[in-house]
C-alpha cells in the first residue's frame, strides 16, 4: 500500500455530486437520496466540524482561521462552550490523522478512496476520529455521524457512512495501523507516512534534516518521535515583551486569567499557557504588553539580539516582518539598548498587522511597505538584520494540520529563489561587523542550509565549514555591493541552557527536542 493522496487531490479527481455513480461498496450509495422519515438531529459540534473540514478542501482555508469564525457563528446561535471544544478536536484530530485514516477507510471500501466524493470522505473522517482517536463511545460516534450524514448527504449515503463506520468500529486504531501499514522493514517511509499520519515526501524531507545517516535505530527513534510530536497539540505559550512587562509581571497577571500557567522551557521572556482559553483575551495580550509567540520564534530574535558586534549598534532591520511577531519582541530589545527597528514587508496588509504589534513598543521603530529583494535603503544602514523568509512551513505542522497535505514537494524550488535572493539583499544591507540572521519555520534543507550555503558559495565562500565567504550581492535591482566577505557566527553559544542545537555554527530547532516550532537560524556576519 501506498501513502494515499493529499486532500485536495481527491477533491479534484474526485466523482460528482452524487458520489462515483458506480457500485458503491457497503452501503450503496449511487442511488438518489430518499426522503428522510424524521428530520436528522442537529448536532453543532460535528455540523461546525464538517464545514470546517469542508471549507479546508473546497476553498483551502487555514483551520485556525476558519474555525475561530464558525464557532464564533455557532455560539452566537447558542452552542455550548463543550461543543466548540469537541468542535475543535474533531477539526484538528482529524486534519492531523488524516493519512491514517484515509488508509484505513480504504481497506473498509470496495473502491478506490479518490473516487468517495469529498464531503462523504470528509463525514467519513470525522467518523473515524471519533471511533479511533477518541474516548468517545463506538454507538454514539456511529449513530452522531451517520446522523450528520443524514443532514449534510443525505439518508442513501448515510447508510454508506454507517456501513463503513461499522467496519472501522470493529478493531482499535493499533490493530487498524498494523493491518494498514507496510512493514518498516519493507518500506520505512510509507509505514511511517502511514503509522504517523504525514505524507511520504515529507517523512523524507525531515528524516534528512534529522540526519538519517545516524545508526539505523537512533534515526528512527528520532524521526518516530518528530512525527509524534507534530501529531500534538501544541502549547500556546506568550512573549513577555521587555521593556513593557516582566515575565514575572505576566506570570502574575495570569495566575486569575489563565490558572496553571508556567515558565517557558528556554527564553526568558516566555510563559507557557495550560489548555484552553482564548490567549487574544488576556489582558496583557491585549495591552499589547505581551504577545503569542512560539518560544522558537522568540529564540531567533534572543540570538539575533545576542550575537556580538564591534562598534555601533543603534539599527535594526527586520527585512520580512509581517506578521510582526519577531519585529515586536526585536523592537522591544532593541528599544532597551536605546537602538531603533524598522519593520519592512512586502504586503501593505502586513505591514498594517506589524503596526498593530510594534503599537506601544517604548523604543523608537518604523513600518515600511518595501519588496525585500530591492532594498529601499543605502547598502551598509543597518547593525542587525533579520529575515525571516517565507517558506514551505513545514516546521509548524503542529499548529496548521492541513499544512502538510497541501504542500508540494516542487513548492519547495518556488521558494527556493526568493529566500536566496532575500538573503543576499540582507547582507548587503547590513554594514561591516554587522549580523544577518537567516531564519525559516522550515527545517527542510532546500530551505535552510542549502540557502546559506549557496548564497556563500556562489561567491566563493566556504560552506558549513563556518569559515567565511566573499559574498557578492548580485542582481539586486536598484544597488549593487561587490566584494562582501561574509563569516558563518557559531549561533549555539547564544543560546545558553538551549540543548541539542546540532553540530552548528547553524542551528535547528525541533518540536520533540525543544518543544518549539522547527525553526531554523543561521548567523552571518560581514567582515569586510
Ligand atoms: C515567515 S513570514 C515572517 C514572519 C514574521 N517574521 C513574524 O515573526 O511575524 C515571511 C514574511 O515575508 C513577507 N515577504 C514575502 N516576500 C517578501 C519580499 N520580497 N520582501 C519582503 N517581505 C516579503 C511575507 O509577506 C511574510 O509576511
Amino acid at each position: 500500500m501506498s501513502t494515499p493522496p493529499a486532500k485536495s487531490a481527491r477533491s479534484a479527481k474526485s466523482a460528482g455530486p452524487g458520489g462515483s455513480g458506480k457500485s458503491a461498496g457497503p452501503g450503496g450509495s449511487g442511488k438518489p437520496a430518499a426522503r428522510p422519515h424524521r428530520r436528522p438531529k442537529k448536532d453543532p459540534a460535528r455540523m461546525v466540524a464538517f464545514r470546517a473540514l469542508r471549507a479546508v478542501d473546497e476553498r483551502d482555508a487555514y483551520a485556525n482561521l476558519i474555525l475561530p469564525s464558525l464557532l464564533r457563528e455557532a455560539e452566537q446561535k447558542g452552542m455550548e462552550r463543550r461543543d466548540a471544544a469537541l468542535a475543535t478536536e474533531l477539526v484538528y484530530g482529524t486534519l492531523r490523522m488524516q493519512g491514517s485514516y484515509d488508509a484505513i477507510i480504504a481497506a473498509c471500501i470496495d473502491r478506490p478512496l479518490r473516487e468517495v466524493d469529498p464531503p462523504v470522505l470528509d463525514v467519513l473522517l470525522l467518523g473515524a476520529h471519533q471511533l479511533l482517536g477518541t474516548r468517545i463511545p463506538t454507538h454514539a460516534a456511529v449513530s452522531a455521524t451517520v446522523e450528520l450524514a443524514r443532514a449534510v448527504l443525505g439518508d442513501g449515503r448515510a447508510k454508506f457512512v454507517n456501513a463503513v463506520l461499522r467496519r472501522i468500529s470493529a478493531q482499535d486504531l493499533d490493530a487498524w495501523i498494523a493491518q494498514v501499514a507496510p512493514p518498516y522493514e519493507q518500506d520505512a517511509e510509507d509505514h511511517l507516512a502511514v503509522v504517523h499520519s504525514h505524507p511520504r515526501w515529507v517523512v523524507a524531507s525531515l528524516w534528512d534534516s534529522l540526519g538519517r545517516w545516524q545508526p539505523d535505530a537512533a534515526g528512527r527513534v528520532a524521526i518516530e518521535e518528530l512525527l509524534r510530536a507534530d501529531n500534538e497539540r501544541p502549547e500556546v505559550t506568550l512573549v513577555a515583551r521587555p521593556g513593557r512587562i516582566a515575565t514575572a509581571e505576566l506570570a502574575d497577571s495570569l495566575v486569575t486569567e489563565a490558572p496553571d500557567s508556567s515558565p517557558g522551557r528556554w527564553s526568558p521572556y516566555a510563559v507557557r499557557l495550560a489548555e484552553g482559553g482564548d490567549p487574544g483575551g488576556l489582558t496583557a495580550v491585549r495591552e499589547n504588553r505581551a504577545g503569542v509567540q512560539d518560544e522558537g520564534s522568540q529564540l531567533v530574535a534572543l540570538a539575533l539580539a545576542a550575537a556580538p558586534l564591534e562598534g555601533s549598534d543603534r539599527l535594526w532591520l527586520d527585512g520580512c516582518a509581517g506578521p510582526g511577531g519577531k519585529a515586536a519582541l526585536l523592537a522591544a530589545l532593541a528599544g532597551e539598548r536605546g537602538a531603533a527597528l524598522v519593520a519592512s514587508g512586502r504586503q501593505q496588509h502586513r505591514a498594517r498587522l506589524v503596526s498593530r504589534a510594534l503599537d506601544g513598543n517604548p523604543g523608537p521603530y518604523t513600518v515600511i511597505t518595501a519588496d525585500g529583494t530591492r532594498p529601499a535603503w543605502r547598502p551598509g544602514t543597518f547593525d542587525r538584520v533579520l529575515v525571516d523568509v517565507p517558506c514551505s512551513g513545514l516546521g509548524a505542522l503542529r499548529r496548521r494540520p492541513e499544512s502538510r497535505w497541501r504542500r508540494r514537494p516542487e513548492d519547495m524550488a518556488g521558494f527556493g529563489p526568493l529566500q536566496r535572493d532575500l538573503l543576499r539583499s540582507a547582507l548587503a544591507s547590513v554594514r561591516v561587523g554587522g549580523v544577518v540572521g537567516y531564519a525559516t519555520c522550515s527545517p527542510h534543507l532546500a530551505e535552510t542550509r542549502a540557502v546559506v550555503e549557496d548564497v556563500l558559495r556562489e561567491a566563493g565562500g566556504s560552506g558549513a565549514s563556518g569559515g567565511s565567504g566573499a559574498a557578492r550581492a548580485v542582481g539586486v535591482e536598484g544597488f549593487e555591493v561587490e566584494g562582501l566577505t561574509v563569516e558563518w557566527v557559531d549561533a549555539r553559544p547564544l543560546l545558553p541552557g538551549v540543548p541539542a542545537l546540532g553540530e552548528g555554527p547553524d542551528i535547528q530547532l525541533w518540536p520533540h527536542l525543544h518543544g518549539t516550532d522547527a525553526m531554523y537560524l543561521a548567523l552571518l556576519r560581514r567582515t569586510a
